[in-house]
Protein backbone atom coordinates (compact mmCIF):
# COMPACT_ATOMS: atom_id res chain seq x y z
CA UNK A 1 0.00 0.00 0.00
CA UNK A 2 1.43 3.65 -0.52
CA UNK A 3 2.20 5.81 2.18
CA UNK A 4 0.19 8.73 3.03
CA UNK A 5 1.44 11.59 1.70
CA UNK A 6 2.61 14.58 3.66
CA UNK A 7 1.12 18.33 2.94
CA UNK A 8 3.12 21.39 4.05
CA UNK A 9 2.12 24.72 4.52
CA UNK A 10 4.84 27.96 5.00
CA UNK A 11 3.92 30.15 7.38
CA UNK A 12 5.67 33.75 6.70
CA UNK A 13 6.92 34.78 9.90
CA UNK A 14 5.58 38.09 12.03
CA UNK A 15 2.66 37.59 13.75
CA UNK A 16 2.75 35.41 16.20
CA UNK A 17 5.08 34.47 19.11
CA UNK A 18 7.83 32.61 17.67
CA UNK A 19 9.51 34.84 15.37
CA UNK A 20 12.92 36.67 16.35
CA UNK A 21 12.53 39.89 14.20
CA UNK A 22 15.90 40.71 16.22
CA UNK A 23 18.26 37.78 15.59
CA UNK A 24 21.31 39.44 13.28
CA UNK A 25 20.19 37.34 10.33
CA UNK A 26 16.59 38.65 10.06
CA UNK A 27 15.60 40.05 6.56
CA UNK A 28 13.16 42.89 6.34
CA UNK A 29 9.56 41.61 6.87
CA UNK A 30 8.31 44.58 4.66
CA UNK A 31 10.38 44.33 1.38
CA UNK A 32 8.78 42.37 -1.40
CA UNK A 33 12.47 40.10 -1.94
CA UNK A 34 11.63 38.66 1.44
CA UNK A 35 8.35 37.07 0.43
CA UNK A 36 9.96 36.39 -2.67
CA UNK A 37 12.95 34.27 -0.79
CA UNK A 38 10.23 33.09 1.39
CA UNK A 39 7.95 31.73 -1.58
CA UNK A 40 9.98 30.58 -4.13
CA UNK A 41 12.01 28.48 -1.20
CA UNK A 42 8.42 26.72 -0.50
CA UNK A 43 8.04 26.26 -3.78
CA UNK A 44 11.10 24.66 -4.58
CA UNK A 45 10.25 22.41 -1.62
CA UNK A 46 7.46 21.28 -3.69
CA UNK A 47 4.94 22.42 -0.47
CA UNK A 48 0.99 23.35 -1.11
CA UNK A 49 1.14 26.79 -0.39
CA UNK A 50 2.41 29.73 1.14
CA UNK A 51 0.88 31.16 4.46
CA UNK A 52 0.12 34.64 5.51
CA UNK A 53 -1.68 35.09 9.17
CA UNK A 54 -3.56 37.99 9.72
CA UNK A 55 -2.85 40.47 12.55
CA UNK A 56 -5.16 43.11 12.31
CA UNK A 57 -4.23 45.55 15.16
CA UNK A 58 -1.01 45.52 16.94
CA UNK A 59 -0.72 43.70 20.74
CA UNK A 60 -0.68 46.37 22.72
CA UNK A 61 0.64 45.20 26.77
CA UNK A 62 0.50 47.86 29.02
CA UNK A 63 0.18 50.68 26.51
CA UNK A 64 3.21 50.01 24.77
CA UNK A 65 3.46 47.56 21.39
CA UNK A 66 3.98 43.73 22.13
CA UNK A 67 7.75 42.99 22.07
CA UNK A 68 7.30 40.04 20.15
CA UNK A 69 4.56 41.60 17.42
CA UNK A 70 6.40 42.90 13.86
CA UNK A 71 5.29 45.85 13.05
CA UNK A 72 4.64 46.27 9.59
CA UNK A 73 2.93 43.96 7.62
CA UNK A 74 1.79 44.84 4.15
CA UNK A 75 -1.35 44.16 2.45
CA UNK A 76 -2.75 40.59 2.20
CA UNK A 77 -3.59 40.34 -1.24
CA UNK A 78 -1.67 42.77 -2.98
CA UNK A 79 1.80 40.39 -1.64
CA UNK A 80 -0.20 37.14 -2.68
CA UNK A 81 -0.83 38.66 -5.89
CA UNK A 82 2.39 39.92 -6.55
CA UNK A 83 4.20 36.09 -5.00
CA UNK A 84 1.46 35.00 -7.59
CA UNK A 85 3.78 36.58 -10.09
CA UNK A 86 7.37 35.22 -9.00
CA UNK A 87 6.25 31.82 -8.57
CA UNK A 88 4.21 29.31 -10.93
CA UNK A 89 2.84 25.93 -8.43
CA UNK A 90 2.68 27.21 -4.93
CA UNK A 91 -0.76 27.69 -3.04
CA UNK A 92 -1.31 31.54 -1.81
CA UNK A 93 -3.46 31.58 1.56
CA UNK A 94 -4.26 34.84 2.81
CA UNK A 95 -5.91 34.90 6.46
CA UNK A 96 -9.03 37.42 5.85
CA UNK A 97 -11.83 37.26 9.13
CA UNK A 98 -15.34 37.48 8.13
CA UNK A 99 -16.06 39.51 11.09
CA UNK A 100 -15.22 42.66 9.86
CA UNK A 101 -15.64 42.20 5.84
CA UNK A 102 -18.18 42.35 3.29
CA UNK A 103 -18.79 38.97 1.45
CA UNK A 104 -19.15 40.70 -2.33
CA UNK A 105 -15.77 42.32 -1.75
CA UNK A 106 -14.10 38.84 -0.36
CA UNK A 107 -15.58 36.44 -3.33
CA UNK A 108 -13.94 39.05 -5.55
CA UNK A 109 -11.01 39.73 -4.10
CA UNK A 110 -10.18 35.80 -3.49
CA UNK A 111 -11.82 35.02 -7.01
CA UNK A 112 -9.74 37.61 -8.88
CA UNK A 113 -6.19 35.86 -6.91
CA UNK A 114 -7.67 32.55 -8.25
CA UNK A 115 -7.68 34.09 -11.25
CA UNK A 116 -4.80 36.02 -11.77
CA UNK A 117 -2.26 33.13 -9.94
CA UNK A 118 -4.47 30.16 -12.92
CA UNK A 119 -6.29 28.78 -9.63
CA UNK A 120 -4.18 28.70 -6.43
CA UNK A 121 -6.01 30.87 -3.93
CA UNK A 122 -6.72 29.62 -0.76
CA UNK A 123 -8.58 31.49 1.91
CA UNK A 124 -7.74 30.89 6.14
CA UNK A 125 -11.19 32.17 7.40
CA UNK A 126 -11.26 33.42 11.25
CA UNK A 127 -13.53 34.99 13.06
CA UNK A 128 -11.59 37.92 14.61
CA UNK A 129 -13.57 39.27 17.67
CA UNK A 130 -12.31 40.77 20.47
CA UNK A 131 -13.77 44.36 20.66
CA UNK A 132 -9.84 46.25 20.69
CA UNK A 133 -8.99 44.98 17.20
CA UNK A 134 -12.85 45.86 15.85
CA UNK A 135 -12.18 49.26 17.09
CA UNK A 136 -9.88 49.87 14.23
CA UNK A 137 -13.57 49.46 11.91
CA UNK A 138 -15.44 51.67 14.36
CA UNK A 139 -17.71 48.56 15.32
CA UNK A 140 -15.64 47.53 18.55
CA UNK A 141 -17.00 44.11 19.63
CA UNK A 142 -20.47 44.51 18.00
CA UNK A 143 -20.78 40.22 17.46
CA UNK A 144 -20.49 37.94 20.44
CA UNK A 145 -19.55 34.34 19.94
CA UNK A 146 -22.19 32.68 18.27
CA UNK A 147 -23.14 35.33 15.96
CA UNK A 148 -19.37 34.92 14.66
CA UNK A 149 -19.59 31.69 13.62
CA UNK A 150 -23.31 32.40 12.58
CA UNK A 151 -21.89 35.41 10.27
CA UNK A 152 -18.74 33.33 9.26
CA UNK A 153 -21.22 30.46 8.01
CA UNK A 154 -23.11 33.30 5.80
CA UNK A 155 -20.18 34.81 4.32
CA UNK A 156 -19.40 31.64 2.93
CA UNK A 157 -22.22 30.94 2.04
CA UNK A 158 -22.52 34.26 -0.10
CA UNK A 159 -19.24 33.99 -1.26
CA UNK A 160 -19.99 30.59 -2.94
CA UNK A 161 -23.40 31.42 -4.86
CA UNK A 162 -21.46 34.48 -6.03
CA UNK A 163 -18.63 32.40 -7.22
CA UNK A 164 -21.34 29.49 -8.84
CA UNK A 165 -23.22 32.50 -10.37
CA UNK A 166 -22.01 33.18 -13.74
CA UNK A 167 -23.51 36.24 -14.53
CA UNK A 168 -27.20 35.41 -13.46
CA UNK A 169 -28.36 37.83 -10.66
CA UNK A 170 -27.78 36.73 -7.35
CA UNK A 171 -30.43 37.20 -4.43
CA UNK A 172 -29.76 36.68 -0.40
CA UNK A 173 -31.43 37.42 2.38
CA UNK A 174 -30.30 36.48 5.57
CA UNK A 175 -29.82 37.44 9.15
CA UNK A 176 -26.46 39.22 8.49
CA UNK A 177 -26.67 40.45 5.01
CA UNK A 178 -28.90 41.09 2.39
CA UNK A 179 -26.94 41.26 -1.06
CA UNK A 180 -28.58 41.39 -4.55
CA UNK A 181 -26.87 41.87 -7.71
CA UNK A 182 -24.68 40.43 -10.74
CA UNK A 183 -21.00 39.05 -9.93
CA UNK A 184 -18.35 40.46 -12.11
CA UNK A 185 -16.18 37.24 -12.29
CA UNK A 186 -16.55 33.67 -13.79
CA UNK A 187 -15.83 31.03 -11.57
CA UNK A 188 -11.73 31.05 -11.20
CA UNK A 189 -9.83 27.89 -12.36
CA UNK A 190 -10.27 26.13 -8.56
CA UNK A 191 -14.28 26.67 -9.01
CA UNK A 192 -13.92 27.70 -5.19
CA UNK A 193 -10.92 28.98 -3.77
CA UNK A 194 -9.47 26.61 -1.26
CA UNK A 195 -11.08 27.06 2.42
CA UNK A 196 -9.02 26.70 4.92
CA UNK A 197 -10.55 27.43 8.88
CA UNK A 198 -8.69 28.16 11.83
CA UNK A 199 -10.63 27.92 15.36
CA UNK A 200 -10.25 25.22 17.89
CA UNK A 201 -14.00 25.10 20.06
CA UNK A 202 -16.78 23.03 19.15
CA UNK A 203 -18.65 25.94 16.82
CA UNK A 204 -15.39 26.37 15.15
CA UNK A 205 -14.74 22.54 14.40
CA UNK A 206 -18.38 22.26 13.35
CA UNK A 207 -17.82 25.32 10.86
CA UNK A 208 -14.36 23.52 9.60
CA UNK A 209 -16.72 19.99 8.99
CA UNK A 210 -19.35 21.89 7.08
CA UNK A 211 -17.25 24.31 5.38
CA UNK A 212 -13.84 24.20 5.00
CA UNK A 213 -11.39 21.60 2.97
CA UNK A 214 -8.72 22.46 5.57
CA UNK A 215 -8.30 23.03 8.78
CA UNK A 216 -5.29 24.73 11.13
CA UNK A 217 -4.34 23.79 14.29
CA UNK A 218 -2.44 23.92 17.39
CA UNK A 219 -2.29 20.38 18.73
CA UNK A 220 0.98 19.76 18.56
CA UNK A 221 1.66 16.58 20.00
CA UNK A 222 1.28 13.04 19.06
CA UNK A 223 -1.40 12.14 21.20
CA UNK A 224 -3.76 15.32 20.99
CA UNK A 225 -3.44 15.50 17.62
CA UNK A 226 -4.66 12.11 17.07
CA UNK A 227 -7.33 12.95 19.70
CA UNK A 228 -8.54 16.32 17.41
CA UNK A 229 -7.57 14.09 14.12
CA UNK A 230 -10.05 11.78 14.78
CA UNK A 231 -12.78 14.47 16.76
CA UNK A 232 -12.91 16.89 13.47
CA UNK A 233 -13.16 14.05 11.18
CA UNK A 234 -15.60 12.48 12.62
CA UNK A 235 -18.04 15.36 12.42
CA UNK A 236 -17.25 15.37 8.78
CA UNK A 237 -20.39 12.25 7.65
CA UNK A 238 -23.29 15.26 9.18
CA UNK A 239 -22.61 17.53 6.62
CA UNK A 240 -22.20 14.50 4.13
CA UNK A 241 -18.79 14.58 3.91
CA UNK A 242 -15.60 12.21 3.81
CA UNK A 243 -12.78 11.85 5.06
CA UNK A 244 -10.24 13.05 2.07
CA UNK A 245 -12.36 16.24 2.09
CA UNK A 246 -10.82 18.17 4.91
CA UNK A 247 -7.28 17.69 5.99
CA UNK A 248 -5.94 18.92 9.47
CA UNK A 249 -2.49 20.63 9.26
CA UNK A 250 -1.14 21.74 12.99
CA UNK A 251 1.19 24.58 12.93
CA UNK A 252 4.99 23.90 14.27
CA UNK A 253 7.81 24.85 14.54
CA UNK A 254 11.18 23.22 13.76
CA UNK A 255 14.80 23.47 15.03
CA UNK A 256 17.71 21.43 12.75
CA UNK A 257 21.03 20.97 13.29
CA UNK A 258 23.96 18.73 12.21
CA UNK A 259 23.16 16.20 15.49
CA UNK A 260 20.67 16.30 17.78
CA UNK A 261 22.37 17.63 20.11
CA UNK A 262 23.36 20.69 18.53
CA UNK A 263 19.73 21.31 17.29
CA UNK A 264 18.74 20.86 20.99
CA UNK A 265 21.47 23.61 21.58
CA UNK A 266 19.92 25.82 19.22
CA UNK A 267 16.49 25.60 20.29
CA UNK A 268 17.45 26.51 23.52
CA UNK A 269 19.17 29.92 22.12
CA UNK A 270 16.07 30.30 20.04
CA UNK A 271 13.72 30.23 23.23
CA UNK A 272 15.87 33.09 24.92
CA UNK A 273 15.62 35.28 22.02
CA UNK A 274 11.87 34.59 21.86
CA UNK A 275 11.59 35.18 25.76
CA UNK A 276 13.61 37.98 26.85
CA UNK A 277 13.84 39.16 30.30
CA UNK A 278 10.93 41.75 29.36
CA UNK A 279 8.99 39.54 27.37
CA UNK A 280 9.06 36.70 30.06
CA UNK A 281 7.24 39.85 32.71
CA UNK A 282 4.90 40.57 30.04
CA UNK A 283 3.89 36.81 29.54
CA UNK A 284 3.60 36.70 33.48
CA UNK A 285 1.67 39.98 33.61
CA UNK A 286 -0.46 38.41 31.48
CA UNK A 287 -1.23 35.56 33.48
CA UNK A 288 -1.47 37.67 36.66
CA UNK A 289 -3.43 40.62 35.26
CA UNK A 290 -1.52 42.76 37.63
CA UNK A 291 1.72 45.42 37.22
CA UNK A 292 4.65 43.19 37.93
CA UNK A 293 7.68 44.86 36.31
CA UNK A 294 9.27 45.87 39.95
CA UNK A 295 9.88 41.49 39.96
CA UNK A 296 13.23 39.97 38.83
CA UNK A 297 12.93 37.82 35.60
CA UNK A 298 15.62 35.53 36.73
CA UNK A 299 14.28 35.46 40.47
CA UNK A 300 10.86 33.24 41.66
CA UNK A 301 7.43 33.79 40.85
CA UNK A 302 5.27 36.62 42.93
CA UNK A 303 3.63 35.18 45.72
CA UNK A 304 0.84 37.73 45.16
CA UNK A 305 -2.61 35.80 43.83
CA UNK A 306 -3.40 36.78 39.99
CA UNK A 307 -6.14 39.49 39.63
CA UNK A 308 -8.52 37.37 37.73
CA UNK A 309 -10.85 40.91 36.84
CA UNK A 310 -8.45 42.55 35.28
CA UNK A 311 -8.81 41.52 31.38
CA UNK A 312 -7.36 44.44 29.42
CA UNK A 313 -3.76 44.39 30.25
CA UNK A 314 -2.79 43.03 27.03
CA UNK A 315 -4.87 43.55 24.18
CA UNK A 316 -4.71 42.06 20.73
CA UNK A 317 -5.15 38.37 19.83
CA UNK A 318 -4.85 36.46 23.31
CA UNK A 319 -6.40 33.47 24.40
CA UNK A 320 -6.36 32.48 28.40
CA UNK A 321 -8.87 29.62 28.01
CA UNK A 322 -7.89 28.58 31.83
CA UNK A 323 -8.63 30.47 35.08
CA UNK A 324 -5.78 32.33 35.88
CA UNK A 325 -5.42 30.98 39.29
CA UNK A 326 -5.13 27.37 38.14
CA UNK A 327 -2.27 28.57 35.74
CA UNK A 328 -0.60 30.33 38.70
CA UNK A 329 -0.87 26.72 40.87
CA UNK A 330 0.18 24.74 38.12
CA UNK A 331 3.29 27.24 37.46
CA UNK A 332 4.12 26.76 41.41
CA UNK A 333 4.47 23.22 40.93
CA UNK A 334 6.22 23.68 38.38
CA UNK A 335 8.85 25.96 39.67
CA UNK A 336 9.04 23.73 42.93
CA UNK A 337 9.59 20.35 41.03
CA UNK A 338 12.44 21.44 38.79
CA UNK A 339 14.10 22.75 42.22
CA UNK A 340 13.35 26.99 42.31
CA UNK A 341 13.17 27.91 38.71
CA UNK A 342 12.95 31.74 37.86
CA UNK A 343 10.22 33.13 35.98
CA UNK A 344 11.91 33.44 33.20
CA UNK A 345 12.93 29.72 32.70
CA UNK A 346 9.33 28.72 33.58
CA UNK A 347 7.96 30.48 30.69
CA UNK A 348 10.32 29.47 28.45
CA UNK A 349 9.28 26.11 29.20
CA UNK A 350 5.74 27.12 29.76
CA UNK A 351 4.72 28.62 26.31
CA UNK A 352 7.35 26.76 24.30
CA UNK A 353 5.58 25.52 21.17
CA UNK A 354 8.90 23.88 19.69
CA UNK A 355 7.54 20.84 17.69
CA UNK A 356 10.61 19.04 16.16
CA UNK A 357 13.78 19.22 17.21
CA UNK A 358 17.41 17.27 15.52
CA UNK A 359 18.70 16.72 12.74
CA UNK A 360 16.92 15.89 9.09
CA UNK A 361 16.71 12.71 9.32
CA UNK A 362 14.89 12.44 13.44
CA UNK A 363 12.55 15.76 12.18
CA UNK A 364 11.78 13.75 8.92
CA UNK A 365 11.28 10.48 11.10
CA UNK A 366 8.81 12.27 13.41
CA UNK A 367 6.85 13.95 10.93
CA UNK A 368 6.52 11.20 8.70
CA UNK A 369 5.12 9.00 12.06
CA UNK A 370 2.75 11.59 13.16
CA UNK A 371 1.14 11.95 9.76
CA UNK A 372 1.03 7.68 9.28
CA UNK A 373 -0.52 7.67 12.35
CA UNK A 374 -3.15 10.09 11.55
CA UNK A 375 -2.32 12.80 14.06
CA UNK A 376 -2.23 15.20 10.78
CA UNK A 377 -2.19 15.36 7.02
CA UNK A 378 1.12 17.75 6.78
CA UNK A 379 1.89 20.37 8.69
CA UNK A 380 2.12 24.48 8.47
CA UNK A 381 5.80 25.40 9.09
CA UNK A 382 6.10 28.10 11.17
CA UNK A 383 10.00 29.37 10.95
CA UNK A 384 11.26 31.70 13.43
CA UNK A 385 13.33 33.86 10.67
CA UNK A 386 12.54 36.35 8.10
CA UNK A 387 12.90 35.32 5.12
CA UNK A 388 15.72 32.21 5.42
CA UNK A 389 13.76 30.35 7.91
CA UNK A 390 12.48 27.76 5.53
CA UNK A 391 16.01 27.29 3.31
CA UNK A 392 17.68 24.43 5.15
CA UNK A 393 13.88 22.61 5.72
CA UNK A 394 13.60 22.01 2.15
CA UNK A 395 17.60 21.46 1.01
CA UNK A 396 17.63 18.35 4.28
CA UNK A 397 14.56 17.32 5.23
CA UNK A 398 12.25 17.09 1.91
CA UNK A 399 14.53 14.97 0.62
CA UNK A 400 14.40 12.66 3.66
CA UNK A 401 10.71 12.63 3.44
CA UNK A 402 11.35 12.02 -0.23
CA UNK A 403 13.43 9.15 0.62
CA UNK A 404 10.74 7.64 2.77
CA UNK A 405 7.72 7.51 -0.14
CA UNK A 406 6.25 10.05 2.55
CA UNK A 407 6.46 13.35 0.10
CA UNK A 408 5.79 14.17 -3.74
CA UNK A 409 8.50 14.86 -6.43
CA UNK A 410 6.64 17.04 -8.19
CA UNK A 411 3.44 18.95 -7.69
CA UNK A 412 0.79 17.13 -9.31
CA UNK A 413 -0.93 19.78 -11.14
CA UNK A 414 -1.65 23.38 -11.43
CA UNK A 415 -3.97 24.34 -8.80
CA UNK A 416 -3.96 23.67 -5.34
CA UNK A 417 -7.02 21.66 -5.29
CA UNK A 418 -4.56 19.42 -7.21
CA UNK A 419 -1.37 19.44 -4.67
CA UNK A 420 -4.02 18.94 -1.71
CA UNK A 421 -5.96 15.82 -3.18
CA UNK A 422 -9.28 18.19 -2.97
CA UNK A 423 -12.29 17.83 -5.50
CA UNK A 424 -12.81 20.64 -7.71
CA UNK A 425 -16.46 21.84 -6.87
CA UNK A 426 -17.33 21.99 -10.35
CA UNK A 427 -15.92 21.35 -13.68
CA UNK A 428 -13.50 23.67 -15.08
CA UNK A 429 -15.51 26.42 -17.48
CA UNK A 430 -15.98 24.87 -21.05
CA UNK A 431 -13.56 27.01 -23.96
CA UNK A 432 -16.72 29.40 -24.63
CA UNK A 433 -17.06 29.91 -21.60
CA UNK A 434 -13.41 31.25 -20.11
CA UNK A 435 -13.26 33.07 -23.78
C1 LIG B 1 -4.19 27.82 14.60
C2 LIG B 1 -4.94 29.11 14.68
C3 LIG B 1 -4.51 30.19 13.92
C4 LIG B 1 -5.19 31.41 13.97
N1 LIG B 1 -4.75 32.45 13.21
C5 LIG B 1 -5.38 33.65 13.29
C6 LIG B 1 -4.90 34.77 12.54
O1 LIG B 1 -3.92 34.70 11.80
N2 LIG B 1 -5.56 35.96 12.67
C7 LIG B 1 -6.66 36.10 13.48
O2 LIG B 1 -7.21 37.19 13.54
N3 LIG B 1 -7.12 35.06 14.20
C8 LIG B 1 -6.51 33.85 14.14
N4 LIG B 1 -6.98 32.79 14.88
C9 LIG B 1 -8.15 33.02 15.78
C10 LIG B 1 -9.44 32.37 15.30
O3 LIG B 1 -9.91 32.85 14.11
C11 LIG B 1 -10.56 32.56 16.33
O4 LIG B 1 -10.91 33.92 16.43
C12 LIG B 1 -10.16 32.11 17.69
O5 LIG B 1 -9.49 30.88 17.62
C13 LIG B 1 -11.41 31.95 18.57
O6 LIG B 1 -12.32 31.03 17.99
P1 LIG B 1 -12.52 29.62 18.62
O7 LIG B 1 -13.12 29.90 19.94
O8 LIG B 1 -13.42 28.84 17.71
O9 LIG B 1 -11.18 28.97 18.74
C14 LIG B 1 -6.33 31.56 14.83
C15 LIG B 1 -6.75 30.46 15.59
C16 LIG B 1 -6.08 29.25 15.53
C17 LIG B 1 -6.58 28.10 16.38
Amino acid sequence: MSRKQIHFGAHFPGVNNTTVWSDPQAGSQTDFASFVHFAQNAERGLMDFVFLAEGLRLREHRGVIHDLDVVGRPDTFTVLNAIAAVTTHLGLAGTINTTFNEPYELAKQFASLDHLSGGRAAWNMVTTSDAFTGENFRRGGFLDRAHRYERAAEVVAVTRSLWDSRGEPVEHHGRQFDVSGRFPLPPGPQGHPVLIQAGDSAEGRDFAAATADAIFTLHGTLEAGQAFYADVKGRLPRHGRSEQDLKVLPGVTFVLGDTDAEAQDTADHIRRQQVSPPTAIAFLEQIWGRDLSGYDPDGPLPDVEPDVDNVSITLGRVRHAKDPRAVAQEWRDFAAAGGGLSIRQIVIEKTGRQSFIGSPKTVADQMDLFVQSNACDGFILVPHLTPGGLDRFVTDVVPELQDRGSYRTAYPGPTLRDHLGLRHPHAPLTAQESA
